[in-house]
């Protein structure tokens, strides 16, 4: 099955970004909600502000992978034959993805504007399942605009470095259940994204909303607004250093 990305392609944003609504069916996206939650406790990493599960393991401190093959339910329908048909990660050093964070959001949750960083290839293929949730972008801060608000280097700015004045999203994306959002090259290095903590997503429409005309179910949002339900995502990508589990003690540091 071939696909045509360009028809994908979120203009507004920079290179590159694409939106696919309708990338899993139902059936799909309910047996993908089912292995989530079968998944032993143990899988499951609680944060403060939403809960985690890595697949097929942590890296490590040094940004490695040790490499095991993703479970089968995270493969198919998803990277095979879906992704392989898009192209998407041909170009990534081991032209698949190795590696999946899965991250459940309550209502109220979010994730603070952040990078993904230097230990992936800078491609993340974003499938949702549940409900709907809004993306935020911001530009990172740079020293110029730092100084330019009087803001002191350190002084007022959080954890990701979003100073008090930009803290208005730059862009935002609407992620419907069972779409693919795709962000690589600038989209991934030059932005930081990030999902606010509120039980409603508000403004939404053409005029807030990126990707308003890719939507599948714009007459939702008319009012302007949602309600947030649970929302899990699974994030695609292919960690740099993966190393083989033969080659494991030798690149611990054993002789
Ligand atoms: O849930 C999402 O769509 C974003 C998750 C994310 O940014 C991350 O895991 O790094
Ligand atoms: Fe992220």
């Amino acid at each position: 099955m071939e696909f045509d990305l360009e028809a994908a392609r979120i203009t507004a944003l920079p290179e590159d970004a694409f939106y696919i609504s309708d990338f899993i069916t139902e059936d799909e996206e309910d047996w993908l909600l089912q292995k989530v939650k079968s998944a032993p406790l143990p899988r499951w990493t609680q944060l403060s502000h939403r809960r985690l599960q890595t697949w097929p393991s942590a890296l490590t401190k040094n940004n490695a992978l040790l490499a095991s093959p993703l479970p089968a339910w995270l493969r198919s329908p998803i990277i095979e034959p879906r992704f392989e048909a898009l192209h998407i990660f041909n170009k990534a050093p081991h032209k698949a993805p190795n590696h999946v964070l899965v991250n459940e959001y309550q209502p109220g949750q979010g994730i603070m504007p952040h990078e993904d960083g230097v230990a992936y290839y800078p491609l993340v293929a974003t499938v949702s399942l549940g409900a709907p949730i809004v993306l935020d972008l911001y530009h990172k801060p740079t020293k110029g605009n730092r100084e330019a608000s009087g803001t002191p280097a350190k002084g007022r700015r959080d954890v990701a470095g979003i100073t008090d004045t930009n803290r208005k999203p730059q862009y935002r994306i609407l992620q419907e259940r069972r779409s693919l959002l795709i962000m690589r090259g600038k989209m991934y290095t030059d932005l930081l994204h990030g999902i606010e903590e509120t039980t409603r997503d508000e403004d939404l429409g053409p005029h807030s909303i990126c990707n308003w005309e890719l939507l599948r179910e714009r007459e939702l949002y008319q009012g302007g607004w949602y309600e947030r339900k649970t929302r899990t995502s699974l994030t695609y990508r292919d960690v740099l250093q993966a190393v083989k589990v033969g080659n494991t003690l030798k690149f611990l540091g054993g002789k």
